[in-house]
């Protein structure tokens, strides 16, 4: 089985740790859920995984792996884009307003290596892929003149450039409305099922959860408290911290989503 793990990943601000021993494994054609509190550590463990923190922290301990073997630090980040796509919230912030959404895709498929046409026809390939009926339309625009969703989309497709084993979402779905959260879990879903990616799900939202992770990993304070399969952790959870989200998840959306 194709797996990519963490093991015992510490990280820390100065003398301040933010992440703490945390061991995470993501197979293939599977999808791990990771919730938790705000500020718990869960957007740190996945920049770690691609070996992206931001300079001013320090990872302290632990290990990324790739099949069971431990990679280097140059290994970890050669997984970025060919091993492992990257989805992040708030898309409009993740692309440069002043070029066209077909550069971005030129750029990132050149750097692969891919010729001008044989990357515009991958490009248009991704984007109907991704559920745009004319993506040729989609290439010549600017991220401004495309909505939230399509922007997260487009992202998306981006991500799948290298055809990755694996996905990181980190909160994909937030600051988007309901029919459009709905059409990118879909299509979230569609990439486990089609072409057997592997997904780290963070959200802080358990309907998201719910329908599409096998397993959760909940965080707090920089910890793993508790990681189990997701029915396991609907119908009897076992840490405080999971009880809590649970309780606030049902408080507010009533108990329809167990
Ligand atoms: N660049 C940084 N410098 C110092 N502290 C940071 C930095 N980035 C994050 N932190 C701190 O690390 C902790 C974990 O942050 P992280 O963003 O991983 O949390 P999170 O679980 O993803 O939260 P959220 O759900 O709000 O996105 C927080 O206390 C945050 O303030």
């Amino acid at each position: 089985m194709s797996t990519l793990a963490i093991q015992g990943l510490c990280v820390s601000a100065g003398a301040t740790p933010l992440v703490r021993d945390v061991s995470l494994q993501l197979a293939r054609g599977r999808v791990l859920g990771l919730v938790g509190t705000s500020g718990g550590g869960k957007s740190l463990t996945v920049l770690a995984m691609l070996g992206l923190l931001p300079p001013a922290l320090r990872q302290t301990g632990g290990q990324v792996l790739r099949d069971g073997a431990v990679l280097a630090a140059q290994q970890v980040a050669a997984l970025r884009g060919a091993v492992v796509g990257l989805v992040q919230q708030s898309p409009r912030a993740c692309f440069n307003p002043l070029v066209t959404i077909g550069r971005h895709f030129a750029e990132t498929l050149a750097a692969h290596g891919l010729a001008r046409r044989a990357a515009a026809d991958r490009a248009a390939g991704l984007l109907a892929e991704v559920g745009f009926a004319d993506p040729a339309a989609v290439l010549a625009s600017y991220a401004f003149q495309l909505s939230g969703g399509m922007l997260q989309r487009v992202m998306l497709a981006l991500a799948l450039c290298r055809d990755p084993d694996f996905l990181l979402a980190d909160e994909p779905t937030t600051d988007l409305d309901l029919a459009v959260q709905a059409q990118i879990l879909a299509l979230l879903e569609q990439m486990v099922a089609q072409r057997g990616i592997g997904v780290l799900l963070v959200t802080h939202d358990l309907s998201v959860i719910a329908r599409l992770a096998d397993d959760v990993a909940v965080m707090q304070g920089g910890r793993i408290v508790e990681q189990r399969d997701v029915v396991g952790l609907f119908e009897a959870p076992c840490h405080p911290a999971t009880q809590a989200l649970l309780r606030t998840h049902f408080a507010l959306y009533g108990e329809a989503t167990e």
